[in-house]
């Protein structure tokens, strides 16, 4: 059999923050060579699955090199003799590896970079590319990119309360158009925040450093940067929003430092809504803490008919927790990060969880990256309909970037671009008219 695994390596490298992270290389009867490299979030849920990092950060500093031992020491073991093309079998060989509730044992990170690295061997061994082997031969469309154009929150020292001040274009027509667009905002941005003095480079992302007054400053700039672009905001570009609240607080308060207010959930939902009213918004991410369901869904209910409300840290890549979200009319989107939970396979079950829901899906890079392109394989062939990776001007973000312009131009004539049909009904309607 061409696709048995013969044999695994880890090793350590580093990310675009320059702390360290795992590379997993899955080697196959057949010759091909499987490789990918984990990522690593900052703003991250309590109920996400726990990386093995070093830098204190998780495990008192054990780190990265305990990761990459279990690769060699524990993984390898159990994966050798089995069929890279067997993703299903595969991962539920890793999941048992680790009786820990958070993956801690064995380090999500090992899990991910060893979990991607077969799917790479797999499609290799094929003779396929990474997303047209996912696809299995089923239609799928190029996703429409999120990109952020201010960084803030957990990605620049909290110079903002909100995370990322993203743009989407919808309407675009191809991903080649809509990153064209997008560049043209992200400069104006730039010559705006210039001519106020308030250039200060960039955040961990790749977005201007967010030198604002206030929230309301950095969307009020946004909006004009899409216009000054030669753009009509809120209808040729759209802002999209992660609040990342998670960082704010939860259901007993949430502290916005830039503001200087402290507020309930409810009084949180309400400065949320009110943004959406005021401004050019398409999509807001986590408006609420990881388990303050109350507020997600106030919300939903008042503005889910319109705009895209995303569950990233209340769902952490994790069907089940889909399921209870769903039950509390939490979203109306699923963010998708493979490293959050563990494995390509729970991923892709948390992403059709969300589908079946009718809900968009985003799958999503993480504030820690390198040159690993896989989740523009897997938002592609997943069909997952939405891409978030960052911004623009950082090798790390435009490695994926560049993938899907080189997977776009390999469909030629048969490439579809899901803009508006990437969203849930009731918003994609709303683009519609
Ligand atoms: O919150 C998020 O969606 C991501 C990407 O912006 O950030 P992090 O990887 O730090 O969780
Ligand atoms: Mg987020």
């Amino acid at each position: 059999m061409n696709s048995e695994i013969i044999g695994i390596k880890g090793r350590q490298l580093w990310d675009s923050r320059g702390r360290p992270t795992v590379e997993a290389e899955v080697v196959l009867a057949g010759g091909v060579i499987g490789r990918a490299i984990a990522p690593a979030g900052a703003s991250r849920g309590a109920h996400e699955a726990i990386d093995l990092r070093d830098g204190g950060e998780a495990f008192g500093g054990m780190g990265v090199a305990r990761a990459v031992a279990n690769i060699v020491g524990k993984v390898a073991p159990a994966l050798v003799g089995r069929d890279a093309a067997d993703q299903a079998a595969v991962d539920a060989a890793l999941v048992a590896l680790d009786a820990s509730p958070n993956r801690g044992e064995i380090g999500a990170n090992a899990l991910v970079a060893v979990s991607m690295a077969v799917l790479h061997a797999a499609a290799a061994a094929a003779g396929e590319p990474v997303w047209r082997w996912l696809s299995g031969g089923r239609p799928v469309r190029i996703p429409l990119p999120e990109i952020q154009i201010f960084g803030g929150g957990a990605h620049a020292g909290r110079r903002t309360d909100v995370q990322d001040f993203m743009v989407m274009a919808p309407h675009a027509g191809s991903f080649r158009r809509a990153l064209e667009i997008t560049d043209a905002v992200y400069r104006a941005a730039g010559r705006l925040m210039a001519a106020k003095g308030a250039i200060a480079g960039v955040a961990d992302e790749g977005g201007w450093w967010p030198n604002f007054e206030s929230n309301e400053d950095a969307l009020g700039t946004l909006t004009k940067a899409i216009e000054t672009a030669g753009f009509r905001p809120g209808e040729d570009v759209f802002i999209s929003l992660d609040i990342a609240a998670n960082e704010l607080g939860d259901a007993s308060g949430y502290r916005l430092a830039l503001d200087g207010h402290r507020l309930s959930g409810e009084a949180m939902a309400d400065l949320v809504v009110g943004w959406a009213k005021q401004y050019p918004i398409l999509s807001i991410e986590d408006p609420a803490g990881q388990d303050d369901f109350a507020a997600m869904a106030n919300v939903t209910a008042r503005i889910g008919d319109s705009v895209q409300i995303i569950g990233d840290d209340v769902l952490v890549t994790n069907a089940a927790r889909v399921e209870i979200a769903a039950a509390h009319g939490a979203c109306n989107a699923a963010l998708i990060k493979v490293n959050q939970v563990g494995t390509v396979t729970e991923a892709k079950a948390a992403l059709d969880a969300a589908r079946a829901k009718g809900w968009g899906t985003i799958v999503s890079a993480r504030s820690g990256e390198t040159e690993d392109v896989t989740i523009a394989h897997l938002s592609v062939g997943w069909d997952a309909g939405q891409l978030k990776v960052g911004s623009f001007t950082r090798s790390e973000r435009m490695a994926k970037w560049n993938e899907v312009l080189r997977i776009e131009e390999a469909m030629g004539g048969d490439a579809v671009f899901a803009g508006a049909s990437a969203f849930a009904a009731p918003v994609a309607a709303r683009l519609m008219t």
